[in-house]
């Protein structure tokens, strides 16, 4: 059997965590020869809840986790790491937009950038979560510079899922016969769900998405709209963010990350933008990438039609405007 994995869940302690710590531990995301060590960072108020999802971990006596490393220490949590799942942050609640949250969770990711750099693996592979996740990621990289910025990406996972279950419901096929839904941009408001590439497996052959639901207006209206307000819509349903549905989004964006995507699918990953479909640059944009020997590429040469262009342009000034404010407060 390989080497166990050291793998940290920042947040460990909150809800998101509860439902992600079970699939990364089973192997759903390294897969089923893969075993791993879990460090789990939260902070020191936590510590007593933490004992107890350890004992939890325990109790589900799960044949590839090789250990437990529980702590509210950054320089424990970020040792020798080879992948981080940067959950730990305040979630926003009713009438707040995500960058609301930039004031108080942004120095966190400053200070685990910090760590990263002193104590992990090189090549770790960081998804960060926490919101406002695009910002958060920048700046988490910035703090680390001796490892690569192509390692540090934003959770728009979540949007990708929620866009292929909408259209799946329209179509009324299963989920996993529709691919390759983009998500633009910043998780946020303004991001663009694009289903313009989409396609649709029906008796085994592919069709557009556009062409089989034939309703425009719908598509660049009720859809997009559904999929940007999806998070405030579990937000005023559950007086508490989405967390089982974020769980599953982050084990799916480390599972592709680690492992590859399946031919001729992509899927949406915040990641360091070098201009590409005219995005600015030096932001975490969210891209149609595919993933091959645990590198993403953004997928090129898609057709962008002045509808998506203004979103698109949209969401960037967005993500330049959070970089500037995330600056401020860093530097204040
Ligand atoms: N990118 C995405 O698609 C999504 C992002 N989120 C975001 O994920 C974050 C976590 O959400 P939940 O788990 O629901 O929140 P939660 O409040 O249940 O848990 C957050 C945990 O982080 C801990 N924490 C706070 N500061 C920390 C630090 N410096 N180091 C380590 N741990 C720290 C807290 O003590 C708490 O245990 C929020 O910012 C939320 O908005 C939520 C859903 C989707
Ligand atoms: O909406 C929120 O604040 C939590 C989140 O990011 C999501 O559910 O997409």
């Amino acid at each position: 059997m390989a080497e166990p994995l050291r793998v940290v869940v920042t947040g460990a302690a909150g809800q998101i965590a509860y439902s992600l710590l079970y699939i990364v531990a089973k192997g759903d995301v390294f897969g089923p020869n893969q075993p791993i060590i879990l460090h789990l960072l939260d902070i020191p108020p936590m510590m007593g809840v933490l004992e107890g999802v350890v004992m939890e971990l325990a109790d589900c006596a799960l044949p590839l986790l090789h250990g437990v490393v529980p702590t509210d220490d950054p320089a424990v949590a970020f040792k020798d790491v080879t992948a981080a799942f940067l959950v730990g942050a305040m979630p926003r609640k009713q009438g707040m937009e995500r960058k609301d949250l930039l004031s108080a969770n942004v120095k966190i990711f400053k200070v685990q950038g910090e760590a990263l750099d002193k104590y992990a693996k090189k090549d770790v592979k960081v998804l960060v979560v926490g919101n406002p996740a695009n910002t958060n990621a920048l700046i988490c990289s910035r703090y680390a510079p001796s490892i690569p910025k192509e390692n540090f990406t934003a959770m728009t996972r979540l949007d990708q899922n929620r866009a292929q279950a909408q259209i799946a419901a329209k179509l009324g096929v299963p989920v996993r016969q529709v691919s390759n839904l983009i998500i633009w941009g910043n998780h946020s408001s303004t991001q663009f769900p694009d289903a313009s590439h989409a396609l649709v497996n029906i008796n085994g052959a592919n069709t557009a998405v556009v062409e089989a639901i034939k309703d425009a207006a719908w598509l660049n209206s009720v859809f997009v709209e559904t999929v940007q307000k999806r998070g405030a819509a579990v937000i005023n349903a559950r007086k508490m963010s989405s967390a089982m549905s974020a769980a599953k989004a982050a084990s799916d964006h480390m599972r592709d990350w680690f492992l590859g995507t399946e031919d001729g699918r992509f899927v949406s990953m915040g990641v360091i933008s070098d201009g590409s479909y005219c995005a600015p640059k030096d932001v975490i944009f969210s891209f149609p990438v595919t993933i091959k020997c645990g590198k993403w590429k953004i997928v090129q040469e898609l057709g962008i039609t002045d509808f998506a262009r203004k979103l698109l342009d949209a969401t960037g000034k967005e993500l330049e405007e959070e970089r500037q404010e995330a600056i401020q407060i860093i530097e204040a």
